[in-house]
């Protein structure tokens, strides 16, 4: 891998096995209480390949009506998110770099077939703070650019275990995910991928 965007941080195998494992029958938890949910795109109505649920104080949800917003409660379930687990506030602590906790993890379940589109993560009014992803299950292609949409790219793997940081000049960095890479792991029953991000949403 050749230069990364600076403020990008990658943190291969962050998480051994065991680790990994703690986390997932931590998000099977989670997703009793907060039932996965299908994105969609804001005035289009068009459904994300992803499926997602959060837990912390804020959720980040969409639909056509509304849009991209956090919230406190599930959008369907009308209750509280579920609590961050105390292995993700422990790697905040690690490496966000940033004195007050994640107000939001972003849970997002990839099938084999799933992608995610170039992007930023802007819907936060905090951007000191980083945005800080962990990877499990299969590998993926993670792509990742400049903070404008039409600034090059590379493209690098990343595997079940591994975290980035997008802190600094990456924080508003475009990003996404191409595709996935079936049957790379053995860490999830059914196959496919898990990604956690963890945001700072408002100033501290
Ligand atoms: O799945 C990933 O690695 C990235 C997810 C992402 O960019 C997001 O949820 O905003
Ligand atoms: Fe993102």
């Amino acid at each position: 891998m050749t230069d990364l965007p600076t403020g990008l941080r990658y943190l291969p195998d962050y998480f051994d096995r065991t680790g990994q494992q703690t986390l997932v029958e931590a998000i099977r938890n989670i997703v009793t209480e907060a039932p996965l949910f299908i994105p969609t795109m804001p005035k289009t109505g068009k459904e994300m390949s992803v499926l997602m649920t959060n837990c912390g104080p804020l959720g980040w949800v969409t639909d056509k009506e509304r849009g991209y917003r956090y919230q406190a409660m599930h959008p369907a379930t009308g209750r509280p998110w579920p609590a961050i687990p105390e292995m993700l506030l422990a790697l905040w602590r690690d490496v966000s770099d940033y004195p007050d906790p994640p107000e939001a993890c972003l849970i997002n379940f990839y099938s084999a077939s799933a992608k995610m589109g170039l992007h930023q993560d802007s819907d936060e009014s905090e951007f000191k703070a980083p945005v800080v992803s962990v990877s499990l299950g299969d590998s993926c292609l993670f792509r990742v650019g400049g903070t404008k949409r039409g600034d090059p790219t590379q493209s690098f793997r990343l595997k079940s275990g591994d975290v980035v940081v997008l802190g600094g000049e990456a924080r508003l960095a475009f990003h996404g995910v191409d595709r996935i890479y079936p049957s790379t792991s053995t860490l999830l029953k059914n196959g496919g991928r898990i990604n956690l991000t963890l945001r700072r949403v408002t100033k501290a």
